[in-house]
């Protein structure tokens, strides 16, 4: 249990008409009502509240003027007749309270105080203990996309982030994107970098995926790594990075956070949270490509994208007729995944167990992840196909997909992988083969319910540290003669098709979607970097179930 820390002040005060016992601590502000008399008071319970100092977003004074309280914005609090008179001096505290569903809000109490020197001695203590935490930003560098989601992004930030982010004290440099890629581009070339603590995103997945390419790419130039070679151990990004949802889907943001709300997000920013993240690298013979966070999907998810580009129009309702589209038509193609199973790691994509605020199972793989790195250094052995066997599986799939975290969104709360890890260094690779129409939605419904989607003779899940993908067209001769060898009937109607696509058949390649973005090579090369950045997110919190006894009002 932890101590209770040192106590910095107590005084009593009064919010409201009703006077509290308020105390600060290093860890905690603690405001209790005062129980004038002994005897017990059904109607009257003792009323306690604590605020762990770490979720104070600010303080401010307030003073008084004509019935009404000034705050230190400038703006005027009409107060009631009988409130506080002979009270002069108050301040406001700002403070996290936590909502259902993951949501956050800003709350604030104000303490009135008998006299001025005490209600200053209140501000300045507690503003002392605020800068005491290192972890929060201070200046932010913000990208807003206007274009994503329901064209909302600016108002979105305007009317819900920049207030929270001025009452915290947080400057900002806000840059709206004028074009795709602008925010990638001025990220690796233009961004003062060493003038942020962090940068935040406004947007969807795609715009996420492009403040990634930034960040990561630039921090690979500055620290001489060649991001072109797939078995290169890239640099970890020191910026942390915050995610305002605007987008589609924002299934980054719900995985990491458990809510898609502009606010909640905000307030994980100004608090300063951190969470490590895995990216996977994508190449295409020894050339970059693309990095990915979330949904590396062929198949399936990469026709429902590319078919929703052409609605955009639409909004996020594009998915949904898109998704239904490619249900019906039911496409299936072939290929050869080939992939490392993750070794000596905890758990399996078909735990129970799901990835929390400070899941143990991230720290100890991420742990292992870095000894490993470590030796392998030393061994001068940089290649890590070394330690360990390739697995191969030839076949037809509807869809073929790495979840290197749940893809937990508002449409699948549980996501692609439920039990997968935001910072274990590894992707599940889900395959599902050619089934009926009937089975293939058994299988997606299942994303929607407690059922499990894993559950069924055509489906596998791996845990995987690096996979490739060829699709069948692109195998070469000697690889196509096997295959011939395996099944030599179907071979050459494949062929034939291929070779034909105005028969109406099945085409022979999809694309790929990559955290929403299409890709334009099929064949793949695929390796998981463990933690490489970092986000203003702590992971999604459990409920509380027991009392926590480091509460002083559970004590
Ligand atoms: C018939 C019932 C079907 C129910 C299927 C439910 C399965 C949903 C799983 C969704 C996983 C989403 C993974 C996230 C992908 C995003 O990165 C990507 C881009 O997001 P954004 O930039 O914010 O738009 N979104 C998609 O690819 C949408 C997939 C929708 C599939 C129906
Ligand atoms: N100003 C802009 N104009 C057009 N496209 C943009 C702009 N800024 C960013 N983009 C692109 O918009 C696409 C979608 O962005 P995103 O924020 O993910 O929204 P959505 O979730 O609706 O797809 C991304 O590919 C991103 O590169
Ligand atoms: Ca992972």
């Amino acid at each position: 249990m932890e101590r209770p820390s040192r106590l910095v002040l107590l005084s009593e005060l009064r919010v409201r008409n009703t006077t509290y016992d308020v105390s600060l601590s290093r860890s905690q502000l603690t405001w209790k009502r005062r129980v004038s008399s002994p005897v017990y008071h059904p109607f009257r319970p003792s009323v306690c509240h604590s605020v762990s100092v770490s979720e104070i977003i600010s303080v401010r004074e307030e003073e008084e003027e004509n019935g009404s309280r000034r705050r230190e914005d400038g703006s005027w609090k009409k107060i009631k007749e009988r409130e506080e008179k002979d009270c002069r001096q108050a301040f406001t505290v700002l403070y996290v309270e936590r909502c259902r569903q993951h949501r956050w809000r800003c709350a604030e109490v104000t303490f009135t105080c008998s006299d001025g020197p005490l209600c200053q001695h209140w501000i300045s203590s507690i503003r002392e203990q605020l800068a005491t935490i290192s972890s929060r930003p201070k200046h932010l560098l913000v990208y807003i996309n206007p274009y994503g989601g329901k064209r909302q992004g600016k108002r979105i930030y305007e009317q819900k982030v920049a207030p929270l982010f001025a009452q915290a004290g947080v400057s900002t440099h806000v840059i709206v994107t004028e074009y795709a890629n602008h925010a990638r581009d001025h990220l690796k070339t233009e961004a003062e970098l060493k003038k942020f603590d962090g940068v935040v995103c406004v947007g969807g997945d795609g715009m996420f995926s492009e403040i990634i390419h930034g960040l990561i790419w630039r921090t690979q130039i500055d620290n001489g790594v060649d991001p072109n070679c797939p078995d290169e151990t890239l640099s970890g990004c020191s910026l942390r990075i915050g995610i305002i949802p605007a987008g589609s889907t924002d299934c980054i943001c719900f995985a990491t956070v458990g809510t898609n709300d502009p606010v909640t997000s905000a307030l994980h920013i100004i608090v300063g949270d951190s969470q490590p993240m895995d990216v996977c690298s994508v190449h295409h013979n020894n050339t970059f490509l693309r990095y990915s966070v979330s949904l590396l999907g062929y198949g399936f998810y990469g026709d429902v994208l590319t078919d929703s580009e052409r609605k955009r129009w639409m909004g996020p309702a594009r998915y949904d007729l898109s998704g239904l589209k490619m249900f019906l038509t039911h496409h299936y193609y072939e290929g050869t995944v080939s992939y490392l199973p993750a070794r000596g790691i905890i758990g399996t994509p078909r735990d129970a167990a799901r990835c929390r605020s400070g899941c143990v199972v991230c720290q100890h793989n991420g742990q292992l992840h870095s000894e490993r790195a470590e030796s392998y250094e030393m061994d001068d052995m940089s290649n890590c196909e070394s330690d360990g066997e390739w697995r191969t599986i030839r076949g037809k799939f509807l869809a073929i997909n790495a979840a290197s975290m749940s893809c937990a969104c508002p449409r699948s709360p549980k996501g692609l992988s439920p039990a997968a890890h935001l910072a274990d260094g590894t992707t599940d690779l889900i395959l599902v083969r050619k089934c009926s129409r009937f089975d293939f939605l058994r299988h997606l419904l299942r994303h929607t319910s407690k059922d499990d989607q894993f559950d069924l003779t055509f489906v596998e899940v791996h845990r995987v540290r690096r996979f490739r993908f060829m699709p069948r067209h692109c195998q070469s001769d000697s690889e196509l003669e096997l295959d011939l060898q395996e099944n030599s009937k179907h071979q050459i109607f494949s062929q034939i098709c291929r070779d034909h696509p105005a028969c109406g058949c099945a085409p022979a390649y999809s694309s790929w979607n990559c955290d929403g973005e299409i890709l334009t090579h099929t064949a793949i090369d695929v390796r998981v970097h463990c933690q490489l950045i970092n986000l203003f997110a702590r992971g999604i919190e459990e409920p509380p179930v027991f009392e926590d006894l480091t509460n002083p009002c559970a004590i």
